[in-house]
């Protein structure tokens, strides 16, 4: 397909995303689906357009006077195909299968700089966040925001039951894989630059053969902080499809007990399989939904981990399109959830065990704030600082991006990870 067909096909799957309201991935399939012609390198191109017209929806609709799909996939083509400004405007010349020739307006805003711009819209984050964003990252904050409106890396967890760190770097050396800069268990993987191609990790053998999953540094480093280990006692209150399960059963190398239980049955459907290939042996897995099942289990437990639900505003580099959709009625819901995990994270902690609490989220209300109002209703449990807990072994965890030491906040610009808030708090013995 030539340039301007890519960009044509951009502006239709846009089009389903922002007016019928249809997930990323689907639009994108659904695409591919009525249009067989197209070739991978095609998709490709067209889905990298798609993902940093979401990213950058701000700044883009800002500069071309327009946040329509048209002008959103006008201002991603140049850095998602390789193309100069100028070679977007010629191929937008109208002609069959190609967008109908750019306006003025258009064409300035494909070179507009932004240092005119609302720093909200530099940062692209929505406007009614950026009073929440503003204050938990202060000077910081447009940096920030841009960090999370580029692409992300393929961060990968090594097995530590099947594999080894240096067996994965050697299988994925043709894709450039290199070793996490934080946790001494990840590989990382940069992501396509331009046009280039997103690579397909697990279709790899050595995915299939459970040697590593796909997860965040920010996860990775999570699971690491939790304290979970050989022998102990420990349970994945919101287990959701295994990512963090997989991590701690590893840590424990498959002695002591883990279970992992999910509200939702659905979300926990994958943890099955994953089990399988990742080798994992100490786990039971709780019926979804039986909270009897779960608080009947009673405070037996060195390590509860509640990976709770949250906005995901942490994210935003891999679901651009959920940056726009977050609505604040979704922030009171997920800090209500919050609460009610805490509690029942918080009943089943033995004494001298840890409640480790982690979120995806970049929002003090969820993290800092909601932990503050939990320590006061709860002064049996303590916070520890994270740095205490850092295998020193593995080289410096380096510091909270606020500044806190009771508490680790991860962030893109700061960590390269994705956002995560990470508090371990200690139950008096
Ligand atoms: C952040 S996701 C978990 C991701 C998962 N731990 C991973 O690492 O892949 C949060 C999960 O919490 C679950 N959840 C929400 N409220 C819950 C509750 N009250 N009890 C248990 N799980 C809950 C959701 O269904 C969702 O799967």
């Amino acid at each position: 397909m030539k340039p301007g067909a890519r960009i044509a096909a951009a502006i239709e799957v846009l089009e389903q995303i922002l007016n019928r309201y249809q997930p990323v991935s689907m639009a994108l399939t659904d695409w591919g689906k009525a249009h067989r012609f197209a070739g991978s390198g095609d998709r490709n191109a067209i889905g990298g357009m798609v993902y940093d017209a979401l990213r950058r929806r701000a700044s883009i609709a800002w500069a071309l006077g327009s946040d329509t799909p048209r002008a959103l996939a006008i201002g991603a083509a140049s850095s998602a195909l390789d193309l100069t400004p100028e070679a977007v405007i010629a191929a937008c010349d109208g002609s069959d299968h190609s967008p109908e020739p750019l306006t003025e307006a258009e064409r300035l805003g494909l070179t507009r700089p932004l240092d005119e711009a609302p720093d909200y819209v530099k940062a692209d984050i929505p406007e009614w966040l950026w009073p929440a964003f503003s204050a938990q990252f202060g000077d910081r904050a447009v940096a920030e925001g841009q960090a999370m409106a580029r692409r992300a890396p393929a961060d990968l967890r090594v097995n530590t039951l099947k594999s080894t760190r240096e067996k994965v770097l050697k299988a994925l050396a043709s894709f450039g894989a290199e070793p996490c800069p934080i946790s001494p268990i990840g590989v990382r993987v940069p992501p396509p630059v331009g046009a280039q191609r997103t690579p397909n990790l697990q279709a790899e053998a050595a995915f299939q053969a459970g040697w590593f999953e796909i997860q965040d540094e920010g996860s990775q480093i999570a699971a690491l902080l939790s304290g979970a280990g050989p022998r102990k006692q420990v349970l994945d209150l919101c287990a959701g499809a295994g990512g963090k399960t997989m991590a701690l059963a590893a840590l424990m190398q498959n002695t002591g007990q883990l279970y992992a239980y999910d509200h939702d049955r659905n979300q926990l459907k994958p943890i099955f399989e994953r089990v399988k290939r990742a080798g994992v042996r100490n786990l039971q897995v709780l019926r979804a939904g039986d909270e009897a099942a779960v608080d009947g289990l009673g405070p037996r437990f060195d390590v509860v981990l509640a990976d709770a639900p949250c906005t995901g505003t942490g994210t935003w580099r891999r679901r651009p399109d959920a940056k726009w959709r977050v609505k604040p009625e979704a922030l009171k819901a997920r800090t209500d959830e919050q609460r009610t995990v805490l509690k029942r994270a918080a009943a089943l902690v033995k004494p001298g065990g840890r409640l480790v609490y982690v979120t995806c989220t970049l929002l003090p209300e969820e993290n800092t704030e909601q932990i503050a109002r939990f320590l006061e209703e709860n002064p049996a449990l303590t916070p520890v600082p994270a740095a205490g807990l850092w295998d020193a072994a593995s080289g410096e965890l380096p510091p909270s991006a606020d500044g806190r030491s009771d508490s680790i906040l991860l962030t893109p610009g700061r960590h390269g990870t994705d956002g995560f808030f990470i508090a371990v708090l200690s139950r008096k013995a």
